[in-house]
Order: structure tokens, then sequence, then C-alpha cells
């Protein structure tokens, strides 16, 4: 039977999703919905459950229960005509070791039904002049870059990569980045799991935390931003005495209202003719949010 793609506007929808490693349950009940187009990260405490997601969806892995669909494909049962269409990045990849790189690329390239060239892959995550070498003798972050290029070998309609930048230096990073940016800006799907904040924050439209096999918190940046209390901060000059519930001399306010409340702080401050040092305002980071669910559990 011939199986043909279904359009749908999202290209990944995971429903309440278990899964258990026996009597231990990884994921309790996880919802989640990859857009068309956009770069969306999943991000989590360590053993919360973002691996075992990732595998649930690309099929390698069989979910207790719940339902998923990728690119309209059921990933458990109809494995076959989502190879095509999705390039994968595990956090460990598995190339036989006695090839060289470039061999590796070209192989991968019979193999895949995207067209694609081995040089253009060198080129972009800077492994042309590691060609010849053997997989064997590369270091962990060349193997990370190999194992991007064959991820987005052809460009494909979704691409997953689980950690794709750890144990990559600054300027791996940065290029891995771009091709990540390249992908969206050509229409691809991404999605990505990442333990680093600032990679979320500068390349995702839609983010996640997971947190001990459930999803803490979801949206737009901005949304997750404004769900929590933004701050401000300000030093009094020695001798001052607080507004009524401040403390000072070194004044920190966590608050639901900025504007509202940093407006008050600076009226007080101008009638009673205080002069501020190291006043700061800032919406809440996703650091601060990352950490609070952290702590909250
Ligand atoms: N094959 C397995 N058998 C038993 N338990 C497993 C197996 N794989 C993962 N686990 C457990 O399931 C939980 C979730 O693991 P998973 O790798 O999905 O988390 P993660 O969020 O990707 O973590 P990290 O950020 O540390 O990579 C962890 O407690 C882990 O020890």
């Amino acid at each position: 039977m011939t199986q043909t793609a279904i359009r749908t506007e999202t290209a990944v929808t995971v429903r309440d999703l278990h899964v258990r490693y026996g009597d231990f349950e990884a994921v309790r009940g996880v919802d989640l919905e990859v857009r068309r187009g956009e770069v969306f990260a999943l991000l989590g405490t360590n053993g919360a459950g973002k691996t075992t997601t990732l595998e649930v969806i690309e099929g390698f892995r069989r979910r207790s229960s719940g339902t998923v669909s990728v690119l309209g494909f059921d990933p458990g049962t109809q494995r076959g005509p989502l190879r095509d269409r999705m390039g994968i990045q595990l956090q460990e990849g598995g190339f036989v070791e006695e090839m060289t790189v470039s061999e590796t690329l070209d192989l991968w390239g019979q193999l895949s039904a995207r067209d694609d060239r081995t040089g253009r892959l060198l080129d972009r995550f800077d492994l042309a002049h590691r060609k010849d070498v053997r997989v064997s003798a590369l270091s962990g972050g060349e193997k990370r870059r190999l194992d991007l290029a064959t991820a987005v070998w052809g460009s494909p309609d979704l691409v997953i990569l689980d950690e794709p930048t750890t144990g990559l230096d600054p300027g791996a990073r940065r290029r891995t980045w771009d091709a990540i940016q390249e992908l969206q800006e050509a229409g691809r799907t991404v999605l990505l799991t990442t333990h680093y904040l600032e990679e979320a924050e500068a390349l995702a439209d839609r983010v996640a935390i997971m947190h001990e096999g459930r999803l803490a918190v979801s949206g737009t940046l901005s949304e997750i931003l404004a769900s929590r209390p933004a701050g401000f901060s300000a030093t009094l000059p020695p001798g001052v005495t607080p507004p009524p519930g401040v403390d000072g001399p070194h004044v920190q306010i966590h608050t639901d209202d900025l504007q509202r409340d940093l407006t008050a702080f600076l009226t007080w401050a101008a009638a009673h003719d205080v002069e501020l040092t190291d006043l700061r305002a800032a919406p809440a980071s996703l650091a601060d949010i990352y950490h609070a669910i952290r702590e909250e559990s």
C-alpha cells in the first residue's frame, strides 16, 4: 500500500505520552505540539525525559500509551515513509569507525532519498580539512559535527537534534546555530533539545521545559517570560531609610507588575530626594524560570 503524507499545520503532535522503563515511568503525560517551520527547543533537567520523548517521536522507542503524529504519520507503526522526510542527530552517533569523514557522507548520500553534496556539508560544518581522516580519529566535537551533517543532509522537512552543540567550541556552536537558522529560513521544522538556555533564547520560536517526566511550562519565550515575576534593583545612599516593606540599602524587588512598582519606587526616591545608584530593571530570564521549576519540585 502506498502511504501518502497528510498535510498538517503541525509537524509533531504528542498527546498524553507515557513511557515506562520497567517500573520506572520516565515520561508522565506529555503534550507537545511543534508547528511546521518553527524551531522548537525542549529544555530540562538531567533525566527529565527529553531524549526518551525524542526517541518516541523518531520511532526508535515504543510508547507505553498516548498518541504521536509526525508529519501526519504514526512513528510507532509508519517509520518507513517518515525516514525520507526526517533528519535525526542522536546524542551518540553510530558511524563505522574505519570509514573516513567524506566516505561516511558519501555513503549517507547513497542511502538517503534526498540529494545533497558531501563538499557542501564538509564546508558548512568545517570538516573539509578532516575529510580523509577516519571517524575513529575524530575529536568529540568533530564527530558531533559529522552527526549534524548527516542530520541535515538534503534539508529534510523535519530535523530532530538531541543536544546539537554539546561539546562544541564557540566557533562550531555558532556555525551550528547558522545551520539551524538556514533550515528555518528554508521553511524546515527543527525540534531540538539543549541544556544551553542562551541557545534556546537565540534560536527557538517556542520552548518547553521538562522536569521529572512532565512539561513544566511551554510557549513562546515572551509568553513564558511574562508568566514569571520581573524585577528591579538599586542601591540607596548610606543612612537613607528605604520605603516601608523594602529592604535596603541594596533594594531587590520581584514583581508581577514591573511598571507599577518601579514607578512607585522612583516616585518615592524623587519625593525624598534620594539619589539611586546601580538602578536596573529586567524581565524574568529563562534561567530564572528554569531554576524556579527546579526549586518548586
Ligand atoms: N533504557 C533505559 N532503561 C531504563 N531507564 C532509562 C533508560 N533510558 C533512560 N532511562 C531513564 O529515564 C529517565 C529519562 O531519561 P532521558 O535520557 O530521556 O532524559 P533526558 O531528559 O534526555 O536527560 P539528559 O538531559 O540527562 O540527557 C532517566 O531517569 C533515565 O535514567
